[in-house]
């Protein structure tokens, strides 16, 4: 699946007529995923075992409500038995901790999920740290983000794991690439850099934020970008390496539709595009199945 955009990462001149980027299908790679799953799910099964993924889901974000739905329609698919529990928005920070109490004692609960965000309110670090290292499906339990530091085995954070299997597939390169990432929040930029700059994928990562003073300048070095910043369009065709991978992890709800961060225009300088949507989303979804499925084997 190798992408004609590769010439910027090997130096060609600047000169060289531009391919439109090729699009990094996460839809049709998380359907290869899923599809493989379901048959480790079936040999599970002859063994005896029957993954369970668990979802909490607090409140009625549209957003959220849709993702979690996503998540039980994927278990369906690959065989893995799957628990919800929705609580209101006026849920309780005892009330949400109660049922993460019951999905660590439930032996169906092989995995599970608290979707973020929780309401403001609640306490998001309180509810993750009382969930049972061995079950967190999304590898955000403290202890499994301090395997990823020492660079350890884990269950590893979903969408960040998506982008790298999607690079992978695409055989975009990544060893001593020049990856920036915008955005620092722990679902996507923060464990992205932890896990890129592992000796695995040996990538250099700059992380940039809302206090970075020049961003075009730490996008414009870099051989692949990744932005969730949840800013629609905040990257446009100017501050792109010609050549070089975007992947888009921003989704911004607007009542004409979704909105990615980047601008439709990159599309005409990149090597590579993770197009929102249909690029990284999938893949998170995917990741999260991967991560059940691997721990009901290790189990
Ligand atoms: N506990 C978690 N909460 C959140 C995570 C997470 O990994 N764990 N990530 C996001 C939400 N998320 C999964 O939970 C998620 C986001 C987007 C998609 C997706 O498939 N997006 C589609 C477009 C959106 C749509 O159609 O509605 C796409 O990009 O094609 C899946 C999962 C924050 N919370």
């Amino acid at each position: 699946m190798a992408g004609p955009g590769r010439w910027a990462l090997a130096g060609a001149p600047d000169t060289m007529s531009h391919v439109t980027a090729q699009i990094l299908d996460g839809k049709a790679t998380a359907a290869e995923i899923r599809s493989r799953l379901k048959a480790r799910v079936e040999a599970l099964r002859e063994r005896g075992i029957t993954p369970g993924l668990g979802t909490v889901l607090v409140g009625d974000d549209p957003g959220s409500q849709a993702y979690v739905a996503g998540k039980h329609r994927d278990c369906a698919e690959v065989g893995i038995a799957s628990i919800r529990r929705d609580l209101p928005a006026t849920a309780t920070q005892e009330e949400v901790e109660a049922v993460v109490d019951e999905l660590n004692a439930d032996p169906a609960c092989t995995g599970y999920i608290v979707q973020l965000p929780l309401p403001k309110g609640l306490d998001e670090q309180r509810v993750l740290e009382r969930i049972d290292p061995a079950k967190d499906a999304d590898g955000l339990h403290p202890v499994n983000l301090g395997r990823l530091v020492l660079m350890q085995p884990g269950a590893l954070p979903c969408t960040p794991h998506g982008i790298v299997e999607l690079l992978r597939r695409y055989e975009v390169p990544l060893r001593g690439a020049d990856v920036t990432v915008i955005g620092r929040g722990i679902t996507v930029g923060r464990s992205l850099g932890l896990l890129l700059g592992r000796r695995t994928e040996n990538a250099t990562v700059t992380t940039c934020h809302t206090g970075t003073k020049d961003l075009a300048a730490h996008t414009r070095d870099a051989d692949i970008v990744v932005v969730a910043a949840g800013v629609p369009g905040l990257v446009t065709a100017d501050m792109i390496k010609p050549g070089a991978a975007v992947l888009d992890v921003g989704i911004t709800r607007t009542e004409a539709g979704l909105t990615g961060d980047v601008d439709p225009g990159v599309r005409e300088v990149a090597g590579w595009l993770a197009p929102m949507p249909g690029g990284v989303g999938p893949m998170t979804r995917a990741m999260l199945l991967a991560n059940v499925v691997e721990s009901a084997e290790n189990a």
